[in-house]
């Protein structure tokens, strides 16, 4: 029977592609003529990969069709000490011979005794490329053989080869290596390349090198040019590096086209991005906006995650944030979509019923919103801290750490104001550019409540060569959100280690803004932060007078900690207080307000 993607594949075909289970291979060859002609006119015909697994025997395990680049492959006994003891011979309908990366994890993972990739042209074999498992400081690793005619491959006796190889295995105690090992390449500019390797860096990626070039055109089938393309190839090789990132949105094309070149799997930035928030998404909701997102992006581009890599391979852009393996079929792509939409809304409207209690009780809001790692959450921590309210339970810190993208989830809590009003504070995930225009739209109910704030701070990294640059991607943001003419402050954080040069520059170019300059590390300007957010909340505090009978202290001591105390005198009845207080402290003690005033 003939295994994989079947569907649309004529019987005919089929048939003769299920004549090759009666054929055998001479023990200690590689492939037999006839079967690699076989496979080269149907992979023609159908321009789909067609594969043949064979044993040491010479028997044939399995014929399986893929789609266009990749193929399902027989599942295998592996153990640690031995090869599989079997070979896979493939055709590659694009023409190039070179392995993929998707062929090597399969040569690593299933321990392959060679793997044969068969570049197929419009009328001959443009050459055979051969992948054999390699011990290399104790690494498992692999060498390519590349560009041989059928004539030499049928010369070859792999037999003494894969004990050879076995040999090694029984002597080392192989480390099979998953680290990811990428070449960025970039287009727009080095600054924005750089970031790129921070974010590379935040996925656990090692950056073994880089290709910068502006390019004057986008190249339909490479994004870069041909020749770029091919110092590219060269680049990676070199490097022994596994995975390539583009700076840029790719397309499905543009990808498979770059793989097929470089024999090596190929993402862009969004993709990476994508698989950040992945990693970090901690909440139900910004998991499944992740999900989504990603869905969403792989179902335009139809990224080949092929059964090969389902079944063997991890890494970026495989695994959803429930480790979840993404199939390539649109249906099921939109199937999942609506599912999960389904489950968002559910959540969106619990939040809409949290936000609708907090509208009530009179709080304001204050947002914090800024370009990734400039230290919010460090500053809400610190503020929350300095400045607790006693009507919420000490909740645990939020996660800041030096590294992108640390908080996720827009966390909310309460602090009070110099002036004694609650404030909500609430802490976002943090903006970068090129943000893809598919997270910002998952993440709009997460960002919801910087829409529904009274006061958004601006928190920039004041020390950073390219703060105007995340200024102006963070207003980006803003602007798509509908947030940009909310009142703001911008509070130029970590001037511990900026330079005055660099704080004068900003206060000049941000002139007509509120400023501050502070550090939420070293707790430097605090206070005059919370005057800056004290005056620029909108004021709703009413002026009453309260009497508040002897037998409720505890009233009176909650009225000394939540409100401004004008006036206060003791009275035959209780206490009379003079006193401005919030919309919360209003309702909360409007039964022992006498008047207002
Ligand atoms: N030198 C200095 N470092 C700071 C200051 N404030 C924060 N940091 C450091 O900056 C890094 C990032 O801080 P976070 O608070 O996690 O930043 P964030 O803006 O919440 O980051 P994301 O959640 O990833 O968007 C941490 O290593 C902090 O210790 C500061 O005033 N001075
Ligand atoms: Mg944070």
């Amino acid at each position: 029977m003939i295994k994989g993607n079947v569907e649309g594949v004529r019987d005919s075909i089929l048939a003769e592609l299920d004549t090759i289970y009666s054929m055998t291979v001479e023990k200690g060859k590689l492939v037999s003529p006839e079967i690699v002609a076989l496979i080269t006119d149907i992979t023609r015909v159908i321009n789909r990969e067609i594969s043949v697994s064979i044993d040491r025997k010479g028997k044939i395990l399995e014929v399986a069709i893929g789609d266009s680049n990749s193929v399902e492959l027989p599942i295998l006994e592996i153990s640690n000490k031995k090869l599989s003891g079997v070979k896979v011979i493939h055709t590659h309908p694009t023409g190039y011979s070179k392995l993929s990366m998707i062929d090597i994890s399969a040569l690593l993972k299933l321990k392959l005794d060679a793997i044969l990739a068969i570049g197929v042209g419009e009328t001959d074999i443009t050459g055979i490329n051969i992948g054999y498992c390699k011990i290399a400081n104790q690494e498992l690793t692999y060498e390519e053989i590349e560009n041989l005619s059928l004539e030499k491959v049928m010369a070859i006796d792999y037999l003494d080869k894969a004990l050879e190889i076995e040999a090694e295995l029984r002597k080392n105690d192989v480390i099979e290596d998953d680290s990811e090992y990428a070449i960025v390449v970039g287009v727009d500019s080095e600054e924005s390349l750089d970031e790129l390797e921070e974010l590379a860096r935040a996925c656990d990626v090692n950056v073994a090198g880089r290709i910068f070039q502006k390019i004057k055109r986008i190249d339909n089938i490479f994004y870069i040019g041909s020749g770029k393309v091919k110092e590219l190839a060269l680049l990676r090789q070199i490097k022994n590096a596994n995975l390539i990132i583009f700076d840029e949105e790719l397309s499905g094309v543009q990808i498979k086209n770059l793989e097929a070149v470089t024999g090596c799997k190929v993402i862009d930035r969004t993709i990476l991005i994508l698989e950040i928030f992945a990693r970090r998404a901690r909440t139900r909701e910004a998991k499944i906006q992740v999900e989504l997102a990603q869905l969403k992006y792989r179902s335009q581009r139809l990224i080949g995650l092929g059964s090969v890599m389902s079944r063997t391979g991890g890494g970026i852009g495989t695994k959803g944030p429930g480790e979840k393996k993404l199939e390539i079929d649109r249906r099921r792509i939109k199937d999942e979509i609506f599912a999960l939409r389904q489950e968002l809304e559910k959540i969106k409207k619990i939040r809409a019923l949290q936000r609708t209690k907090r509208e009530s009780s009179g709080i304001p809001r204050v947002s914090l919103v800024g370009y990734t790692n400039v230290g919010k959450s460090t500053l809400r921590n610190l503020l929350v801290e300095m400045y607790p309210s006693d009507n919420t339970v000490k909740k645990e810190a939020v996660f800041a750490e030096n590294m992108l993208f640390a908080t996720l989830d827009a966390t909310t809590r309460t602090m009070v104001l110099p002036d004694k009003r609650v404030t909500a504070l609430t802490d976002t995930v943090g903006f970068v550019r090129k943000l893809p225009h598919d997270l910002i739209e998952a993440f709009k109910s997460t960002l919801e409540e910087v829409i529904f704030s009274d006061l958004l701070v601006h928190l920039v990294d004041a020390s950073s060569e390219t703060v105007v640059e995340q200024i102006k991607s963070v207003e980006n943001v803003l602007t798509e959100l509908g947030a940009i003419d909310k009142p703001t402050i911008l509070a130029l954080n970590k001037c511990d280690i900026a330079t005055e040069e660099q704080i004068n520059k900003l206060k000049e170019l941000y002139s007509n803004m509120n400023i501050v300059e502070i550090s939420a590390k070293n707790e430097i300007n605090i206070d005059l932060l919370m005057d800056q957010i004290t005056l620029a909340l909108p004021r709703t505090m009413k002026k009453v007078e309260f009497l508040i009978p002897y037998s409720e202290s505890s009233v009176n001591a909650y009225l000394h900690r939540n409100a401004i105390i004008e006036s206060e005198s003791y009275e035959a009845d209780g206490t009379l207080i003079v006193a401005n207080v919030s919309d919360e402290v209003y309702n909360r003690y409007s039964k022992f307000i006498t008047k207002e005033i």
